[in-house]
């Protein structure tokens, strides 16, 4: 495909996303009924559909709309590609520009902070108040694409040597600063599932600030710990493979965690891990309980940022008490003297620090003993940490 048809069918997307269908399967259903687009074309809609949605307010002022057309011509003012270039015109191209499309829009300094950040207007405010000085510097970074990080295994390879493995492959990479087994992939990170790294379960997908948090949890060899809202497994892995520890993994989905024995499995890590779909509560109490709750996902909007676009006033308010309620059942399986771990991948107070207040005001005996926040961009995606002591 030529850079002007991947335009077109981002164009196409970007309308049908408007419509309200889920980015990913618009994509797969797209690249399914696309049989002439090659690898490197599926991955081209993508990045171009993506970066849209990560800069819609943003592209909709420089391309005079909001309509796919528009938001395309308005990625490409904002990253300095000429319009010309792709609205051509030629067969499966955009239409070439009209006269009111080839006005100059006003510049993006102009424009109120909400749209040059890319951040909707409902939120403005907790934003402001949740993130204070930070605030720009956040917003910015989920502007732009999170690179590609993995976890190295540490319980069966350094990270030096993971790194030397690495060049071999010919990946160029390099460590996180701070974070002993993060690893950022540099440039295109192609092949990396075919490699024996990753098929002998030496290395992982996972967030640099993802890894941050579970490094900084309170585990000891010979622990029992609760994984509540374990998902896909990242952290539940992430644990097992710090320290020989017993893991039991919950998820209300437990459907989430089809791929986790496998996963287990292929770590070399399968005996510390203890899928318990049903009652964890029939294990408990636990020395560490670990409460990964559903969230608005913000601090993770680089890497997702159709959620941006997709969460509602109301939507917010029910993760909210989502949350508080998750947060009480993890409390009461914590023995006493151990630790319950609270953590979102989210920039907001009401999701973060206020539910843990609550909680402190609300009940007698427990500690706050850490509370820490990493920002989008530094080193990874954005995420909340709270760990409590249950006297
Ligand atoms: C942020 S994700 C977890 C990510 C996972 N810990 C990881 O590191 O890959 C939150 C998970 O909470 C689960 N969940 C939602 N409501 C829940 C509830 N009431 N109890 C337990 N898990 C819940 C969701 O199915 C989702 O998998």
């Amino acid at each position: 495909m030529t850079p002007a048809a991947r335009a077109a069918a981002a164009i196409e997307l970007i309308d049908a996303w408007a419509e309200g269908a889920p980015v990913e399967r618009l994509l797969t259903n797209w690249a399914r009924a696309a049989r002439y687009a090659g690898s490197s074309d599926r991955r081209a809609v993508r990045d171009l559909v993506f970066d849209v949605l990560r800069r819609r307010r943003s592209a909709g002022w420089m391309g005079g709309g909001e309509s796919g057309r528009a938001l395309v011509l308005g990625l490409c003012r904002l990253e300095g590609i000429a319009p010309d270039s792709l609205f051509t015109g030629a067969a499966h191209a955009p239409a070439p520009l009209s006269g009111i499309e080839r006005e100059s829009p006003a510049p993006l300094a102009d424009a109120p902070l909400p749209v040059r950040l890319d951040w909707p207007d409902w939120l403005w405010e907790a934003a402001v108040a949740s993130l204070g000085e930070a605030l720009e510097p956040a917003l910015e970074a989920l502007r732009h694409r999170a690179p590609v990080t993995v976890r190295v295994n540490l319980a069966r390879m350094s990270r030096e040597e993971a790194l030397a493995r690495l060049a071999e492959a010919g990946l160029a990479a390099r460590p996180v600063h701070g974070v002993s087994g993060a690893v950022v992939i540099e440039g295109e990170a192609r092949g990396l599932k075919g490699l024996d790294l990753w098929r002998d379960g030496l290395i992982e997908l996972q967030d640099a600030a993802s890894q941050a948090l579970v490094e900084a949890l309170p585990l000891v060899p010979g622990m029992r710990v609760l994984d509540l809202c374990a998902g896909g497994g990242g952290k539940t892995l992430a644990m097992a493979a710090r320290a020989e520890i017993a893991v039991f993994a919950h998820d209300a989905h437990p459907a989430r965690m089809r791929d986790l024995p496998r996963r287990a499995s292929r770590a070399g890590i399968a005996p510390r891990i203890l899928p318990e779909p049903k009652a964890p509560e029939r294990h408990a109490p636990y020395d560490v309980v670990l409460a990964d709750v559903p969230c608005s996902g913000s601090g993770a909007w680089a890497r997702n940022p159709e959620g941006k676009w997709r969460l509602t006033r109301d939507g917010f308010e029910q993760l909210v008490a989502t949350q508080r309620g998750i947060l009480a059942r993890a409390a009461a399986l914590v023995r006493p003297g151990g630790a319950l771990a609270y953590a979102t991948c989210s920039l907001l107070d009401s999701e973060n620090r206020d539910q843990i207040a609550r909680l402190l005001a609300r009940s007698t005996g427990w500690t706050l003993e850490q509370e820490r926040r990493w920002l989008p961009g530094a080193p990874g995606d954005g995420f909340y940490l709270a760990v409590l002591r249950k006297a």
